[in-house]
């Protein structure tokens, strides 16, 4: 009989847990080794490496979560990508966007650079172009949406169904870490494998790094076990134990989160600054977004119009902290092209319209009065914000984001 399976909110803090004492907690296997029953008999579980109960028990949670048939949990976001990037084989062709998370282009770069690869970066939101550059020696696509930090959509489905039109076994890669299983399921849309850094929305307090990797595919489960189990990156018993406690609260999260976020979105838009956010009705893809997802998240970027401003901004909020990251419970400013994508060089941000001034918001889930009334004292301070004779806050610096 086929599993029952609940609506996400439920799963996500449902325990599925066979342990022989009834924990209501699924328990922590902190061990190494397994004793074998006999010199002929494994058993389920050996080496760690190899598999951990813990770590198994999270996976299975996370299945049902991402609606994949097989997830590995592996110990961070780029983890997965190095995982993944092992399937290929050397000298390969992959298309990946050119707004992808600053590590995600580090990591490709550096295979490109060896020669190990073959990467060509395009705008993956030009759904036309994409298809043109698809053809049968194309190995492996790499999509993220919405982009972290430009905030573009890509049409997945679209990619997707093309991708495997024309070579049926190319493997099309989505990274799912802005929107979260709760808000997006990737698979369905059509994509082969999916991953999401867990260090983030998915844990949800900042206090561990961790990545899944989840598929349909049997033969691809294979191949992403055989890399993690010889590579040695499963995630840890530890933090798998953690991830499977952070994970019993993600709704409710990002439900808090994204209702903050819309605010400020709005908030700062009614002030006169031009925001990259997918729930506002000003994003040139709102539509799109919509139709892909159930909503909307909790991070936006916006420009000012100057680094010297942007940087009073962001040294000026209190409950904001400067960090980089984002999807935990406490809000976050930074700088993207200072901090989180700072690993691409200045002459490549150029060339693809990445504003130096970009300011991103990553929203918790603190009293909304309360970011309000941080965000404008940092921003009356910066001088980006000034108040007229009604009392009014408006923006003086009106710059045009390129979105
Ligand atoms: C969109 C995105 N993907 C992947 C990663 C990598 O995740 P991790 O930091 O867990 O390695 C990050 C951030 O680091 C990210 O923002
Ligand atoms: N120094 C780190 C930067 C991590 S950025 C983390 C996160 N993805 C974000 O977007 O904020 C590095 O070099 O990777």
């Amino acid at each position: 009989m086929a599993p029952k399976s609940y609506s996400l909110e439920t799963e996500l803090v449902f325990n599925k847990s066979s342990d022989q004492y009834n924990a209501s907690v699924a328990p922590l296997y902190q061990s190494a080794t397994f004793k074998q029953p006999s010199l002929s008999n494994m058993g389920e579980y050996d080496y760690t490496r190899s598999g951990n109960p813990t770590r198994t028990y999270l996976q299975n949670h996370m299945a049902r979560i991402m609606k994949a048939n097989y997830t590995f949990a592996v110990t961070s976001g780029m983890g997965c990508l190095d995982v993944i990037t092992r399937l290929l084989k050397p000298g390969d062709e992959v298309i990946a966007g050119d707004d992808l998370y600053g590590g995600t282009n580090r990591l490709l770069n550096y295979l490109n650079s060896k020669g190990d690869l073959k990467v060509h970066h395009y705008d993956t939101t030009n759904t036309e172009l994409i298809k043109s550059k698809i053809s049968s020696s194309t190995k492996m696509i790499f999509l993220e949406s919405p982009t972290n930090p430009l905030i573009k959509v890509v049409d997945v489905k679209a990619i997707a169904d093309y991708a495997h039109q024309v070579n049926p076994n190319v493997v099309v890669v989505f990274d799912n870490t802005m929107m979260s299983p709760i808000l997006m399921t990737p698979l369905d849309l059509g994509v082969d494998i999916q991953y999401e850094s867990a260090t983030k929305y998915l844990n949800g307090h900042h206090d561990l790094m961790a990545g899944i990797i989840a598929v349909r595919d049997s033969k691809l489960a294979e191949q992403v076990y055989y890399v993690i189990n010889s590579t040695g990156c499963g995630l840890s018993p530890f933090d798998s134990w953690l991830l499977s406690r952070g994970l019993r609260t993600l709704a409710i999260r990002i439900e808090r989160q994204q209702a903050n976020c819309i605010k400020i979105a709005e908030f700062l838009q009614s002030i006169g600054f031009k925001v990259r956010y997918p729930g506002i009705k000003s994003h040139p893809q709102y539509h799109l977004h919509q139709s892909m997802c159930k909503g909307s998240g909790a991070v936006l970027s916006f420009e000012t119009g100057s680094i010297k401003t942007s940087e009073k901004i962001v040294e000026n909020t209190d409950i904001f902290g400067i960090a980089v990251s984002f999807g935990c419970v406490n809000s976050l400013i930074s700088m993207p092209c200072k901090m989180s994508h700072a690993s691409i060089d200045a002459k490549t941000r150029e060339e693809r319209d990445f504003p130096e001034d970009l300011i991103r918001l990553c929203i918790g889930i603190e009293n909304i009065d309360d970011l309000i009334n941080d965000l404008t004292k940092a921003l009356l301070k910066s001088g980006a914000v000034k108040i007229n004779e009604k009392d009014e806050l408006f923006s003086v610096v009106g710059v045009e984001a390129k979105l």
